[in-house]
């Protein structure tokens, strides 16, 4: 999908109490990574609990491209014929990633290291993101990638015939360019080593133990030093995908913020490298019960209570825990904005290449609802106006950006007058069922 259809514009009404339980949909995470994964072992993957969003459907057909049988059987039930490691076929034709960013860099670190080339492209907003921060490393295996100017899509990646074996100390905290190396790493002979300084994202590591790769992870003064053997033989696996926390901060940020709100938010994840919007919200004094702790797909999880909370505070987020709740800052900034005092969010340049500058599209959309706010390069500071206290009463911007979108939708339902938001078509990449699980809890959602 290289391009959205027509803007979907949408706006949100001030709400009455949230009520019933948001079951929301799988990981994205894990759902690219369970396809990707798969169409790399021998055999059969089976997985459960997919989600369907946009971005992991064009992952699937990206599959089928480079050779593995991938089929639906019913909602979130999908298999994955996959051909081995180093078995892709060369695809026909150039590789539509849509609006991904954990898709288009994971599928390049696949094929970097089997001797093919490939094209790659996506939406306006994929089209202006860095690639360069994977193909660096991919250069290293012997893969060469010829890309637009700053190494931006359309680009053509050709994989190393003779790849060597890397050892990568990663520049940037990202799961995705950790996850690119690692791909790469399982066709190349010998061991493949990344260092990270500051942990991101782990399902990567743990499904490629999962699919029986060799993989050890050691704790050092350089930080997580993650060694891989390459060219094993994956084994297929079957693949549970558990809930997103990243869909799941939406319903429970809306109830903190909506007047008279309980809800019920099943099978939360409480992985360390993904809860830190859930630490953060818990710090700020939000009112959320860590109910029935276990595990679900490999993942501890949690059923959340959450309850409008009319007594919260700003806080400085630590830096440190950034890569903890990347996706997460958006919705965040609309808490703070119903907080007491400010919220300080530091070491959050990440943010300006996800799919829009999400630093400069909260920064004026919530100006535009009368919120102030600071911003530097790496900092947003959001200035609390307190329970109620947002006038809203705009329309909002969304840049090709399913979070931006979500955000001020939520804002919406707590403000004092409705809140647009221009275009609300991206949404689909990562919670198609947003707008009627919203309404279902009781928002006032509606297109136009
Ligand atoms: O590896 C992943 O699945 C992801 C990693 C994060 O990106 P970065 O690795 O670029 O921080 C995150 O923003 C994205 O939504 C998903
Ligand atoms: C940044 C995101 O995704 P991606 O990088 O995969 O486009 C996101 O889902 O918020």
């Amino acid at each position: 999908m290289s391009g959205h259809g027509d803007a979907q514009p949408m706006t949100s009404a001030k709400s009455g109490p949230l009520r019933g339980t948001a079951a929301v949909p799988g990981d994205k995470s894990i759902s690219h990574r369970a396809l990707i994964f798969g169409a790399m072992a021998v055999g059969e993957t089976k997985i459960t609990g997919l989600l369907e969003g946009q971005d992991v459907l064009d992952t699937a057909r990206a599959m089928r491209a480079f050779g593995a049988d991938v089929v639906q059987h019913g909602p979130g039930a999908w298999s994955v014929h996959g051909v081995g490691v180093g078995g892709f076929s060369e695809p026909a034709d150039v590789i539509d990633c849509g609006n991904s960013g954990t898709g288009v860099r994971l599928i390049m670190g696949t094929m970097a290291t089997t001797a093919m080339t490939a094209t790659f492209t996506g939406d306006a907003s994929l089209r202006k993101r860095p690639m360069g921060r994977v193909t660096d490393p991919l250069s290293l295996f012997g893969a060469q990638a010829y890309g637009r100017k700053g190494g931006r899509l359309p680009m053509t990646v050709v994989g190393a015939a003779n790849p060597v074996p890397v050892r990568y100390a990663l520049p940037v905290a990202s799961a995705q360019v950790k996850s690119a190396v690692l791909l790469a790493g399982l066709n190349a002979p010998g061991e493949t080593v990344v260092i990270e300084r500051e942990p991101t994202r782990d399902h990567s590591e743990r499904m490629l133990l999962g699919f029986g790769a060799q993989l050890s992870v050691e704790k050092t003064a350089e930080g997580h030093v993650i060694t891989l053997q390459g060219r094993p033989e994956l084994r297929p696996q079957t693949v549970a995908v558990p809930r997103d926390p990243s869909s799941a901060a939406f319903p429970t940020c809306a109830a903190l913020i909506v007047e008279g709100s309980d809800i019920l938010v099943p099978g939360v994840s409480q992985n360390l490298t993904r809860n830190g919007l859930y630490i953060t919200l818990s710090e700020m004094g939000a009112e959320i019960e860590f109910q029935n702790p276990r595990e679900e797909g490999g993942e501890p999880v949690a059923d959340l209570r959450v309850r409008f909370s009319d007594n919260m505070k700003g806080i400085e987020v630590p830096p440190e825990r950034a890569p903890s709740m990347i996706d997460e800052y958006p919705i965040l900034s609309v808490v703070a904005a119903f907080a007491t005092g400010k919220t300080v969010m530091r070491g959050v340049k990440e943010l300006r290449v996800k799919e829009s500058d999400r630093i400069d599209a909260m920064a004026r959309g919530l100006e535009a609802c009368g919120v102030r706010i600071e911003e530097d390069e790496d900092t947003l500071i959001v200035h609390g106006m307190g329970p109620g206290g947002m006038p809203g009463g705009a329309t909002c911007a969304t840049h090709l950006d399913h979070r931006i979108a979500m955000s001020f939708l939520v804002a919406g339902m707590a403000a004092q007058a409705p809140v647009s938001v221009d275009d609300a078509s991206p949404i689909v990449t990562s919670f198609p069922i947003f707008e009627g699980l919203m309404n279902g809890l009781g928002a006032s959602i509606r297109r136009g």
